[in-house]
């Protein structure tokens, strides 16, 4: 239990973004199921000592056989997500037993060992980390009717990624604040920041993508198929 780390791995979106019959974390990347390749990081990372994956009800037996035929052994638990990214993850949280956890998204392959491992080093200084990239594009605040209204100072904006790293007990009691107050965050920080945790963003890479829109498979294809090639 000491410092041990736990990952919640959640996999029970839609994928409507990506507008495929079968959902995106499911689609053969290599001919292996993208869930497997993100499932694999972990099971091979020796931090990591228990995993807990939420998928769609439907999808819990097939995911069962992965697990075995790949041998995820560190998978503790297949959970039923829920309507919301943040509903799936609180599913997720309240399996695990260990002192900390990682929150990481299904469809984000490409994180590195050595990123899992910065994540884990800052949030024990810290409190909490999440993993990130500099902005690369000028951005800027636009209202409904398409007006610019102004251009933050891009130094101070970083594109987020998983995984997110907390004290379990902490991150357990800021779910519990964000559903009693009826607040919904797009990732998991949100909720920590909200309930007074430190977290602190963590240098990535701009290949941790997200596996959204149907480009993104393309990226995914070249990178998978590159790998060992140079390739970090
Ligand atoms: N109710 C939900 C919604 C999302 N997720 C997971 O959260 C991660 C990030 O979400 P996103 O990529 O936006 O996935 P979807 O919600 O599936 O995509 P979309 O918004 O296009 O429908 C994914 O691994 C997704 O499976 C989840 O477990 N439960
Ligand atoms: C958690 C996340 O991946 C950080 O970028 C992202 O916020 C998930 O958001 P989505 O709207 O569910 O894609």
């Amino acid at each position: 239990m000491s410092n041990s780390v736990g990952v919640v791995i959640v996999a029970a979106g839609r994928g409507t973004r990506m507008g495929t019959v079968e959902n995106k974390q499911y689609l053969l990347l290599q001919g292996k199921p993208i869930i497997v390749h993100t499932l694999e990081v972990f099971q091979q990372h020796e931090l990591i000592s228990e995993i807990v994956l939420v998928t769609g009800k439907e999808d819990i037996e097939r995911c069962r056989e992965w697990i075995q035929l790949y041998k995820l052994d560190k998978v503790k638990a297949i959970v039923p997500g829920g309507s919301e990214r943040q509903h799936s993850v609180h599913k997720g949280l309240l399996k695990l037993t260990t002192q900390w956890v990682m929150v990481h998204d299904g469809v984000r392959p490409f994180v590195q060992p050595n990123e899992i491992e910065a994540c884990y080093e800052r949030a024990k200084q810290i409190g909490a980390s999440v993993l990130a990239v500099p902005v690369k594009d000028t951005i800027k605040q636009v209202d409904n009717e398409g007006k610019v209204l102004s251009t933050p100072d891009r130094r101070s904006l970083w594109a987020i990624q998983t995984p997110q790293t907390f004290r379990l007990s902490e991150l357990l009691d800021a779910y519990a604040a964000a559903e009693r107050d009826g607040f919904l965050g797009t990732d998991d920080s949100s909720l920590a920041e909200r309930a007074g945790i430190p977290v602190s963003v963590v240098e990535g890479s701009y290949r941790n993508i997200k596996i959204t829109t149907p480009d993104d498979l393309d990226f995914a294809e070249f990178t998978e198929s590159n790998r060992g090639e140079g390739q970090s």
